[in-house]
Order: C-alpha cells, then structure tokens, then sequence
C-alpha cells in the first residue's frame, strides 16, 4: 500500500531518542543538518537518478557519470554551497567517479607535499576543476612495494627539466583512477635521478592532456585498463594506464616540501621525514575508516528492515508468520554488524582528530606521532575495511534470495566496496606495518622510553602477562574495565610471543618472513583493541537524549563480546579468561541480543538515510517490499517484449528440431 509505513510498528517499539541518535551518528547538529538537506537535494533531483546503473553498457554508463559530475559542480556554484557542503552532495551523488581522486587524493597531495609557491599556483586551479587531476602511484608490476617502482624521472641540468620515462612494460602506471579518460594532470610518483643518483620514489606535477582538445600531450600514452569487478558497480571509474616515453617536465613541479632539486642539480632534502612522501596515504587511509562506517550502516540498514518485513515459519492460531529479525540466529549475525557500523564510526572519528593533531605538530616540526598515526590508519584501515566488505555480504545472505537481486542494493554496495580491502594498501600488508611498529615499540621497552598512544599499554607488559579475568558471572562483561583487560592481555600476550619468537632468528628479517601470519594475527588483536577502547572512550562523553547512551552501551559490550567469542581461541590459549568465562561473554551476548531487537528499527533509522541513497527496495523506510519488488521485475529490459530476442533465432528451432526428433 502506498504512503502507510509498514514498519510503524517496530519504530513504536523504540525505546529511546531516535532523532538524538541522529545527532551522535552524524557527529553534530550541524553536521546533521547539513547531511540531511544534501541528501535531499540529490534524492529530489532527477538528474541524479541511479536506479537503472546496472542495466547501463560500460559507455552509458561512463557518459552518465560525466553527466553527472558535470551537474553537480554546477548545482555546487549556482547554490553556492560551502566546501563542506559540496563534498556531502558528492558523496550522496553515489557514484565512483574521477572527481574522487582529484578531491581525494590529487588536492590533498598538492597540499601535503607542495610547498607554498606550489600551493600558491596549483590549488586554485585544481579548485577550481580548471585542470582535473589523479594520484598515479601503482604501475603494473608495483603496486604494494612503492620503493620497487620504475618510472624514472631524471634531472636535466642543461635545460633546468625533469624527463620521465617508463622504462619497461612493468613500469606503465596501471589502475590510478580518473586517470584512463579525464584526467588533465596527474601527481606521478617515479624515482627521482639527478647526476647518476637515484634519491627513491618522489611526487611530480605531470599534466598529461591538452587543456584544448584532451588528447594525450606527446610522450604519453594513455587509457582505460579495462572492465571490473561487478556490472555498474566501480565501472564508472576510468581506472587508466598511463606511460611515458621521455616527456619533460619544468623543475618547479617535483612537489618540494619534502626534499627538493636546485637549479643545479642538487638534491636537498628538508628537515621534514622521508616518509611524508607517503603522506596522502595516510590521509586518504582515515578518511577509508569513516567511509566504512558509511558503507556497513548502508548494508545493515537494509537487512534490518527487511528483517523486519519478511516473514517465514511459525503461523499459529491464525496470527501471521515469524519476522525473521525474532530468530535469535538472524540476531547474533545481524546486530554485531550494527554495532560494528556504530564502532566503526566512533573510531573513524578519533582517527580524524587524531590526523589533524599530527598535521598541526608537523607545522610545529614535531614528528614524533607520525608512526602512530600511520599504524593507526594502516591497522584500522585493514580491519574496518575487511569487516565492511565481509559484512555486507552477510548482510546480502541475510536477506535471502532477494537480497541477491541488484534491487536490493546490496550487489552493488559489495562490488563498490569490495577494492578497499585492496586499494590504498592491500589489508595484509598494511597489518603487516602495524606489526613492524609493534615489535618495534616492545623492542625499546628495555630502553626506558615510555610508549604512548594506542601502544600505550604495552607499558603494563608485566602486568597484562600475569593478569587474569576476575569475571564471574555474565553481567560482568557489562564492565568496560574486564572487556577493556581481557583485549589489552590478549594483544600485549600475542604481541610478545612474537617478539620471543623473533629473537630467536639471527636475521630479525628472516623471523619477520617466516613468522608473518603470527604477526599479521597480534596486529589484529591490537587494532580490535583500538576499536573497543575507542568505543569506551566515546561512551565517556556527555550523550544527551532519553535512552541514547544507554543503547550505545549495549552496542558496545556487543561489539566487544562478539569479538571475544568469535575470536575466544586467542584468549583462552592466551590464558587471558577462562573457558567459564568464555561462555559468560556468550549468555551476556544472547541477552544484549534481546535489548536491541525493540530497537533495531530506531537504531538504524539514525543513519537518517533516504531510500535514493540506499537503493534498495528491500532497505525502503516505509517497508513496502513485496509490491515494490513485483513492480520493479516488469522494468527489466528483458520485460521489453513478451519474446525474447533470440527466441526466435536459437530456440524456436531447437524446439522444432527436438519435437522432430521425439516424433520420429
Ligand atoms: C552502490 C554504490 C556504493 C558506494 C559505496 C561507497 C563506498 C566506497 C567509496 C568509493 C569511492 C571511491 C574512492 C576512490 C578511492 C580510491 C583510492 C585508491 C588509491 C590508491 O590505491 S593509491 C595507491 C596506494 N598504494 C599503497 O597504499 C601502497 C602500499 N604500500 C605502502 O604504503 C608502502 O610501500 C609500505 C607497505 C608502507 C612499505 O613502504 P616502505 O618504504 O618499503 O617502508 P618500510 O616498511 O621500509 O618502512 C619505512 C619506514 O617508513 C614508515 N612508513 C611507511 N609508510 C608510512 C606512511 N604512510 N607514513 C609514515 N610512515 C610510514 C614505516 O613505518 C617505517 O618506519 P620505521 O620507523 O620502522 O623505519
Ligand atoms: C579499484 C582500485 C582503484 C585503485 N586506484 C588507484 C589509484 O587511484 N592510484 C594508484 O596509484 N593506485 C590505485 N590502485 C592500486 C592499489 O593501490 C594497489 O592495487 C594496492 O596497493 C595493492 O597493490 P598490488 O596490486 O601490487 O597488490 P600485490 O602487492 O601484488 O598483492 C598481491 C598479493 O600479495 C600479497 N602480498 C604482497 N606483498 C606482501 C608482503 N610483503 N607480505 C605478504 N603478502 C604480501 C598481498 O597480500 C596480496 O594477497 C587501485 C586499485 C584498485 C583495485
């Protein structure tokens, strides 16, 4: 029926401030405000339609996006919206598309790593989109090892240039998105040689088209690497390759802020660390963890209503079937997935502030937190993002066999999100980073230099060694002191049995080869730890509204103890609780279950998403599933005739010919 709310009766049954909730989730009133009314703008806009993506050729569908973009950067100047607005408009437009990379990574290079003249002549074109810029890292045969890269760029000193070349096959850039099609510039990552010395891998301001007819500047060869993953999905991305054959580049667009070459030819570097060459990764990495939020919230919010509104099994006495959302095994899978949506979001929130109080101290030359803040991301990055992707493919099994229609949204969603475990740095390997700075901060703890930060606990070593669970009955787990201990034991034990087991090999090197699985499971253990701490830290805040925190609280002993039981091996061979514990995290679960059912309705109506942005008939916020779904079947192009094309071509034939066969 259409304009009544099916799932009335569930949001009734919320027992707390939904429209509060809203408040925590986005961040702040105004951060909600602003959301809101973005969100809005692109749902009631035509032009930003999306539900036919899937059914689009790969030109449509690439032509649609540039459409697109191209309208929204004009809605974005006739309304004049705040750069903060602009960037929640694009992001509700729901479209992987080239202007991702030149806001996301090609602005924020030019910033991290030009110096003020650079910033001066390059950021009000970019700004602009005079020029349309992409980050281009990863050649073919390099992708994870970015000292391994080949591009060569090369000082010439007669004629104050940088020539660039692609020296083999394996050198070509490959997958830099925006980069097949549009992009103008790129920032070109390459091996820096002045007089015979190669210095590794610096950035460079590289346009690659003409500014008059876009094709290719000479030298450069240039395009699209071809279809991916998924039908629509990230196909309207021009993910491209890119080479070049000896193209010259002014010395003034190397970005210098982090070392530079003199007129000379002198390689300088500054005071500031090499590895801020790296450093738009370890923005684009934290701006990875709050996306993953985004998109798990999206999954989630889908399968809970529809959780909801399906029903199977259990008719008695002439009352209708079961919802599926009252099988307590439909529970224990779908709520850890919200109260994941919910951590991740908090956590992403402190590795926000967390980046921007390392860029102030780097404006103060204090680099001292800069390895935290790139383990951070890194960790927390491959955690949010594997979680994300394994999530929403639970949430896709959780809806049945609707949810494997593209109308559910949720196809789509995984084969959008499914590269972040790969791009940006592959998962095992930035886990693998997070390790080398765990053994790293246990190495020095003999020296007497203190750990701070997220490895702050490894001061406790000693004691988190010894310690034991003093739990004893389930609702002890409610406790954030026992949660907060038993993770703290688990990463610090699984932490130093590495380190024990290194020193054992006389080529530290070696060790961390041979021992890498061990290493990539301590580095989880320790970013799970960030994710519940951080949680706990956020629960320490005033969070106004009837009911809000409380529910918050749920979620986070959830999240916790979910973890705890799924991950219990770890703790029990770590001797951190006792398998009666073990058990007692899992009786507190089943009835933290049983406190957020009233409430899973309200709590993901706090996402405050609108049915354009979630796309899926079976995620509607009114829950009219089935109607919707009938009517939806009869758009397929298939539906066009009553007779397929080809019918008439193959089948009919075989038909006649079988029948021929069969009478004979
Ligand atoms: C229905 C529709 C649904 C829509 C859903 C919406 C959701 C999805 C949104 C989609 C939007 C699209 C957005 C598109 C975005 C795409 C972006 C992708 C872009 C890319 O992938 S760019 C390329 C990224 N490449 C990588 O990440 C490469 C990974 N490799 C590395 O980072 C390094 O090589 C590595 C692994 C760190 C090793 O480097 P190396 O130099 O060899 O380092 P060492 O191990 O020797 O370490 C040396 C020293 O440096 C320290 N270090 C390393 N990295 C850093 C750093 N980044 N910052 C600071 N310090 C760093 C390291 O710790 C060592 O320190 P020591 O003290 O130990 O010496
Ligand atoms: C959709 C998408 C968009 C992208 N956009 C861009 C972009 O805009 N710009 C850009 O420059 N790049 C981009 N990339 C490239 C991306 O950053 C790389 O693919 C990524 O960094 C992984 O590197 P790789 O492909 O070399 O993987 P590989 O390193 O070859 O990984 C292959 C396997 O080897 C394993 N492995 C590798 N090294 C180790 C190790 N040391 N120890 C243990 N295991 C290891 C990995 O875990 C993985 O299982 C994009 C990629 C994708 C998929």
């Amino acid at each position: 029926m259409e304009g009544v709310d099916h799932l009335a009766f569930e949001r009734n049954k919320a027992q707390f401030d939904v429209d509060a909730m809203k408040i925590v989730w986005a961040g702040s009133s105004h951060a909600l405000e602003v959301s809101d009314r973005m969100s809005r703008l692109v749902a009631s806009d035509p032009a930003f339609r999306k539900d036919n993506r899937a059914m689009l050729g790969r030109k449509e569908l690439f032509k649609n996006t540039l459409r697109k973009a191209a309208y929204a950067l004009k809605r974005i100047i006739e309304l004049r919206l705040s750069e903060e607005e602009a960037s929640m408009l694009r992001s509700f437009v729901d479209e992987p598309a080239f202007t991702d990379l030149h806001w996301g990574m090609f602005v924020p290079a030019i910033k991290g790593q030009g110096t003020e003249e650079q910033l001066k002549k390059w950021l009000p074109l970019a700004q602009k989109m005079q020029i349309i810029g992409c980050y281009a890292q990863t050649e073919l045969g390099h992708g994870s090892n970015v000292q391994g890269l080949e591009t060569t760029v090369t000082f010439d000193p007669k004629t104050d240039e940088f020539v660039i070349h692609s020296p083999t096959l394996t050198s070509s850039k490959w997958w830099p998105g925006g980069l097949g099609k549009i992009s103008t510039h790129a920032v070109v990552y390459g091996r820096l040689i002045t007089d015979g010395q190669d210095h590794g891998v610096h950035g460079f301001i590289v346009q690659l088209r003409s500014l008059d007819d876009h094709l290719p500047l000479p030298g450069i060869t240039v395009g699209d690497i071809g279809m991916k993953f998924g039908n629509g999905a990230y196909n309207t991305m021009d993910n491209g390759v890119l080479r070049f054959d000896h193209v010259r580049i002014p010395r003034d667009q190397m970005l210098m802020r982090v070392s530079r070459v003199t007129r000379e030819g002198k390689y300088v570097q500054s005071n500031v660390p090499r590895q801020l060459v790296y450093g738009t990764m370890v923005y684009v990495r934290q701006t990875i963890v709050s996306d993953a939020s985004t998109a798990l919230s999206r999954a989630v919010c889908i399968a809970t209503r529809y959780s909801a509104v399906r029903r199977q099994f259990g008719a008695t006495g002439g009352n209708p079937e079961s919802q599926v959302i009252d099988y307590k095994t439909q529970q224990a899978r779908l709520f850890p997935l919200l109260a994941s949506a919910y951590a991740f979001r908090f956590v992403g929130e402190w590795l926000k502030w967390l980046y921007t109080d390392v860029m102030t101290r780097l404006q103060a030359n204090d680099f001292s937190t800069l390895p935290e803040a790139h383990a951070c991301t890194a960790g927390l990055k491959s955690l949010t993002t594997s979680a994300t992707s394994d999530g929403i493919e639970e949430c896709r099994k959780l809806c049945g066999g609707h949810g494997y229609l593209c109308s559910s949204g949720l196809p789509e969603l995984f084969a959008v999100y499914v590269p972040t475990c790969t791009y940006e740095g592959d998962n095992i390997v930035l886990l693998l980073q997070v390790a080398r700075h765990l053994m790293k901060t246990i190495s020095q703890l003999g020296s007497g230099k203190k750990p701070v930060g997220t490895v702050a606990y490894m001061g406790r070593v000693e004691q988190l060694m010894e310690s034991r669970s003093d739990v004893q009955k389930a609702e002890d787990w409610l406790n954030p002191s026992a949660v907060l201990g038993a993770f703290e034991a688990r990463a610090a034990r699984k932490s130093v049995a590495c380190a024990k087991n290194l020193s054992k090999f006389s080529n530290p090197e070696e060790g961390f080869l041979e021992l890498s699985n061990d290493l990539v499971e301590a580095a989880r253990a320790h970013c799970q730890l960030i994710v519940v701490s951080k949680f706990i830290d956020k629960l320490q805040q005033d969070i106004p509204g009837k009911g809000v925190k409380q529910l918050l609280e749920v979620l986070c002993s959830i999240y916790a103890l979910f973890h705890l039981h799924k991950h219990l091996g770890d703790f029990l061979s770590t001797g951190c609780i006792t398998s009666k514990q073990g058990s007692l995290a899992n009786d507190q679960l089943r009835s933290l279950y049983s406190q957020v059912r009233p409430n899973a309705i309200g709590l993901v109506d706090a996402f405050n998403y609108t049915d354009h942005y979630l796309s899926s008939i079976l995620g509607r916020y009114d829950g009219n599933v089935y109607p919707k779904l009938y009517e939806e079947a009869w758009k397929d192009p298939l539906n066009d005739s009553v007779i397929p094309d080809g019918f008439q071509e193959y089948i009919r034939p075989m038909l006649k010919q079988q029948l021929r066969n069969a009478r004979l």
